[in-house]
């Protein structure tokens, strides 16, 4: 980059943020935005002007910005647990001079969809993963993040195996907490699953929000089917409309993968043998039966409640926050 070229990477708030994101969605699909006639340049707008320094309108990869790969969490984790998104991969992220550690996600542009960063930066929230900024660079968008730094529930359960029921119990109050503030704005996140919660040490966030909506009616009726197989309701398969509670009955399908160490479904209908989910979950009553018996009767009672075929009898992640079975107390065993 020729000394004294101005980038044009730039503080803002949310709203210059969402008018970057417009502006590039043009772009994206084909339609050339004149003010990015420069894709060769940087472009972008930084919301969090304490941690990310920028140059001269640049921010600029190993200039600006580091990127590095994730530490790894757990010896035996193969390169598969690199964190990606449903079109992007994402690294480790560090301002240059303020070591803000951070991750980046990068989105090719012909992959990008609005909602990759639109309801992080419309919706914030402490189990939301922060958005701090988005850049876009030769025709890759990098979308800055908070960073859970203790991987995902993915990488843990594929590393240490099932997880205790304190442990299920934490992480599920942390999504519940998420998904009561989504659901209360009408956002479906629409990938509820081990890999799109993340660690922090005090908390889990919620990641990855390519496949998300907010409804503007009371059903929404998809375009296209969203989500991963395993952990999708039967009404979404159905694809005749859902709401937000269909984030819950995925909810129940990612505590029963914590609670066993497996996806629900592949130990009786194994990947191999099955190359689809779809018509199990619509045929077959929800997973109760994997849950291991060694599971407490209350924490059963919240899988119940969380995997009613009928999402209208399902709870909500408001009914489920005020069930006992979330907040034990220290003197139950
Ligand atoms: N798909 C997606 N969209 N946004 C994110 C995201 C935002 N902040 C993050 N922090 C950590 C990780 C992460 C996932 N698996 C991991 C394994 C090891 C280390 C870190 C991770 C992912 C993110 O992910």
């Amino acid at each position: 980059c020729p000394p004294g070229q101005e980038g044009d990477v730039q503080y803002g708030n949310v709203t210059d943020l969402l008018a970057f994101i417009s502006r590039i969605s043009g772009t994206a699909h084909g339609v050339q935005a004149p003010s990015l006639v420069h894709l060769n340049n940087e472009t972008g707008v930084l919301l969090n002007k304490k941690d990310m320094i920028v140059q001269n309108g640049h921010y600029r990869l190993d200039s600006e910005v580091s990127l590095f790969p994730w530490k790894r969490n757990y010896r035996s984790v193969d390169s598969a647990h690199i964190p990606k998104g449903a079109f992007g991969r994402v690294h480790l992220a560090e301002d240059c001079v303020t070591r803000k550690r951070m991750a980046c996600k990068l989105i090719p542009l012909e992959h990008f969809r609005r909602s990759d960063v639109e309801i992080q930066a419309r919706f914030g929230h402490e189990n939301v993963a922060q958005l701090f900024g988005a850049v876009l660079k030769e025709r890759t968008l990098h979308v800055f993040m908070e960073a859970g730094e203790g991987g995902s529930v993915l990488e843990k359960l594929d590393s240490c195996g099932p997880m205790r029921e304190a442990e299920v119990i934490w992480v599920t109050r942390q999504v519940l907490q998420a998904l009561e503030y989504l659901h209360g704005h009408g956002v479906i996140h629409h990938d509820i699953k081990p890999s799109n919660i993340v660690l922090m040490s005090a908390k889990a966030v919620l990641v990855d929000f390519g496949l998300s909506v907010q409804m503007t009616e009371d059903v929404y009726i998809p375009r296209d089917l969203r989500g991963t197989e395993m952990y999708m309701s039967p009404e979404l398969v159905l694809c005749g409309g859902h709401d937000t509670k269909t984030d819950i009955y995925s909810l129940g399908s990612t505590m029963i993968h914590m609670l066993t160490g497996s996806a629900p479904w592949v130990r009786r209908f194994p990947r191999t043998a099955y190359p689809s989910y779809l018509y199990i979950i619509h045929k077959y009553a929800p997973p109760l039966e994997e849950v291991p018996d060694s599971c407490s009767n209350p924490l059963r009672s919240v899988l119940h409640s969380a995997l009613h075929r009928n999402p209208a009898l399902r709870s909500s992640a408001s009914q489920l926050l005020q069930h006992h079975a979330l907040h034990p107390t220290t003197n139950q065993t």
